[in-house]
Formats: C-alpha cells, sequence, structure tokens
C-alpha cells in the first residue's frame, strides 16, 4: 500500500503537471496545513474531511466569481497543497456564492493594462488549467449556478460535473460573442469532453446551454435539484473512491497527457499569442462594449 501511496503522489503526477519544480517550494505551506484541515485565503475556501479523504474548494470573489490574477493564484496554491497531500484523493470544485458557479475570466484583467499585467493573468490562467485539468485526484464540479467560459472551462477540467438543475443556469464556452477568441487548450479540453462536431459549433457560435440542454450532448453528466447539488457531488465522489487510486491514476494521463503536454510546449509561445492578440485596439473596444452592455443589462 506504501508503494501505491507513493505512485500517486508521485509518477503521474510528474507525467502530468511539468510542473514539479514548484513543489519545494510549498512544503512550508503543507506543514502548515497538515495542522489545520481547512484553510481559506482570500478567495479560495478549503474544507478537507480527512475521514473520508474529499477536499471541498469553494470559489469565493463575489459577486460573480470572475477568475481574477489573485483568485487564480489562490487556486492554483490550494490545488498544489491538495495535490501533495496524501491524505487527499478527491476534490470538489464549486461556488461559495448562490446562482453563479464562476463568470470566468475577469474582464476587468483583460481591458486597459500593461503588456506585463496581461502575460502574468495568462500565466496563471494556464497554470490553472494545468494544475486542474492534469490533477491526479478525483475532481467533481458541483456547478451551483451560470458558468460561462473560464467557469465552464475549469468545470470541463474536471472528471465528472454535476449541475443545478434549472434552465436559469447556463454553461458553455461563449468568448467569441465577446469577440475574442477561446485559445487551442480550451478548445482542446471542450473537446475532449463532448467531440469535434458540437466543439466547432458551440466555439464558433459562442454558445451558451441551459443546464437541461448541457445535459443532453453531455457537457455535464448529471442534474439535480439546486439544493442536492453538493449532496450529490458527494455520493458522486464516494463512487469514483471505489476504485483503486492505482489503476485510476494510470488511466487518467492515457487520456489526458497528450492534452496537457501541448500546451506544456507551448506555454510562452502562448503568452505571447495573447498579449498580442488581446493589446490590440479593436479587442479591447469590443471588450469595453461587452461590459458596457453587461452593466446596461440591469437598468
Ligand atoms: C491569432 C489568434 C489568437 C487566438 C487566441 C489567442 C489568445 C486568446 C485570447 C483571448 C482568450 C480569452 C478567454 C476568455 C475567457 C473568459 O472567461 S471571458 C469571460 C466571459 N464571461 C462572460 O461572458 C460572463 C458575463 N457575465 C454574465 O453573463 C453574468 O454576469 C452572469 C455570470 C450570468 C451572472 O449574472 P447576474 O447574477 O445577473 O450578475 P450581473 O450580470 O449583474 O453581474 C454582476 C456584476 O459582475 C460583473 N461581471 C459579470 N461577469 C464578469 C466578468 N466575467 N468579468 C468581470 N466582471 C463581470 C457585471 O458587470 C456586474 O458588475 P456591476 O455590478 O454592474 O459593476
Amino acid at each position: 500500500m506504501a508503494a501505491l501511496a507513493v505512485l500517486r503522489r508521485s509518477a503521474p503526477a510528474r507525467l502530468l503537471s511539468g510542473t514539479l519544480c514548484v513543489h519545494s517550494r510549498v512544503l512550508a505551506p503543507w506543514r502548515q496545513y497538515q495542522s489545520n484541515r481547512h484553510f481559506s485565503n482570500d478567495k479560495i475556501l478549503v474544507e478537507m474531511d480527512e475521514s473520508t479523504g474529499v477536499a471541498v474548494m469553494k470559489m469565493k470573489n463575489p459577486p460573480v466569481n470572475g477568475l481574477s490574477l489573485e483568485l487564480l493564484t489562490e487556486f492554483s496554491i490550494s490545488l498544489e497543497k491538495l495535490e501533495i497531500d496524501r491524505g487527499c484523493r478527491g476534490l470538489i470544485l464549486t461556488s461559495a456564492s448562490p446562482k453563479v458557479f464562476s463568470a470566468g475570466l475577469d474582464i476587468t484583467e483583460m481591458c486597459g493594462k500593461s503588456a506585463e499585467h496581461y502575460a502574468a493573468f495568462w500565466k496563471a490562467v494556464q497554470e490553472m488549467w494545468l494544475k486542474l485539468f492534469g490533477s491526479n485526484m478525483v475532481t467533481i464540479a458541483a456547478i451551483n449556478g451560470s458558468s460561462p467560459a473560464g467557469g465552464c472551462l475549469m468545470a470541463m477540467c474536471c472528471d465528472y460535473r454535476i449541475m443545478a438543475d434549472s434552465p436559469k443556469y447556463a454553461i458553455g464556452l461563449n468568448e467569441t460573442q465577446l469577440g475574442i477568441v477561446a485559445p487551442f487548450w480550451f478548445k482542446d479540453t471542450m473537446t475532449h469532453t463532448v467531440g469535434s462536431r458540437v466543439t466547432e459549433q458551440s466555439l464558433q457560435l459562442g454558445q451558451m446551454y441551459p443546464a437541461p440542454a448541457a445535459l443532453k450532448f453531455g457537457l455535464v453528466d448529471q442534474l439535480v435539484p439546486e439544493d442536492k447539488v453538493q449532496i450529490t457531488a458527494a455520493a458522486a465522489m464516494a463512487q469514483w473512491l471505489s476504485v483503486p487510486d492505482h489503476a485510476r491514476q494510470i488511466t487518467k494521463p492515457m487520456i489526458r497527457k497528450p492534452i496537457v503536454d501541448r500546451l506544456v510546449k507551448q506555454r510562452e509561445a502562448d503568452i505571447d499569442n495573447f498579449v498580442s492578440f488581446i493589446s490590440k485596439e479593436s479587442i479591447q473596444k469590443s471588450l469595453q462594449a461587452y461590459m458596457d452592455r453587461l452593466k446596461q443589462k440591469k437598468q
């Protein structure tokens, strides 16, 4: 068993993340974490149940859980801590705010800032994706509200998705509706989840799907009443964790490693692409107009 535990925390993590060097950096917080099984940053709350080995991670960036640089950084640090914790086998990702899982990338991080800021922001988005999509743990998204763009990406990174059963809540990659383009690894994640044809259509149209429609083509796996999302996620997790860790952990990268590697190999070029794209005057105008429309919606 000890050998298997080592396998759980070593080989697949090396295979998937390509970011082993950060392990040594997180040793101090990890020691702190051992004595306190709940930890909270400003934007991320983690509750670890030692009896089940399941951590519930809640995003808390009101009003809509915009994925800001701060949230993304805290997310990646928290996930790294859980990843190296031998007692943690599963992660349930959810939102501390009712009605919104995540509004996706915080658009204000992509408007009117410097090239250096855009590069740091995009690196944090990449890091979040590499860690979550490449996680060794069982990951379940408990989608308790709307989940556009980057929110949908986070949910798709998980092994299983449970969504609140309400047509008011929608999920999808709507980037083109903002006049921006989902990069290849967003596209790869959606293709991995629902296949090429649906991805092609969804991405071009920037389509958002109400929960019942999302279930029909497998963008989410299960719909349950809003007040049952968390308990259903816990039940699904128990089922996933009944499979021996070592077998599941060797299987997961068979599918995901080539997808992860594609970004790992071209991270810098991808950052350069993002910075040059987002800095264009026409793209800035498009994002500003979208933000104005969001605000006008309320009046
Ligand atoms: C050469 C080719 C290169 C190709 C590629 C290269 C590079 C790639 C380039 C770019 C890739 C970028 C990828 C981007 C991914 C994203 O995630 S973009 C974000 C998209 N998100 C959205 O469109 C969501 C918009 N929001 C909503 O639809 C709704 O807010 C809601 C989430 C459904 C919640 O609705 P509701 O509860 O009614 O809340 P409000 O709409 O009233 O919003 C409350 C306030 O929050 C502000 N807000 C909402 N979303 C965001 C956001 N994503 N970022 C920042 N702020 C947001 C909203 O304006 C309200 O603000 P005020 O209270 O009015 O101040």
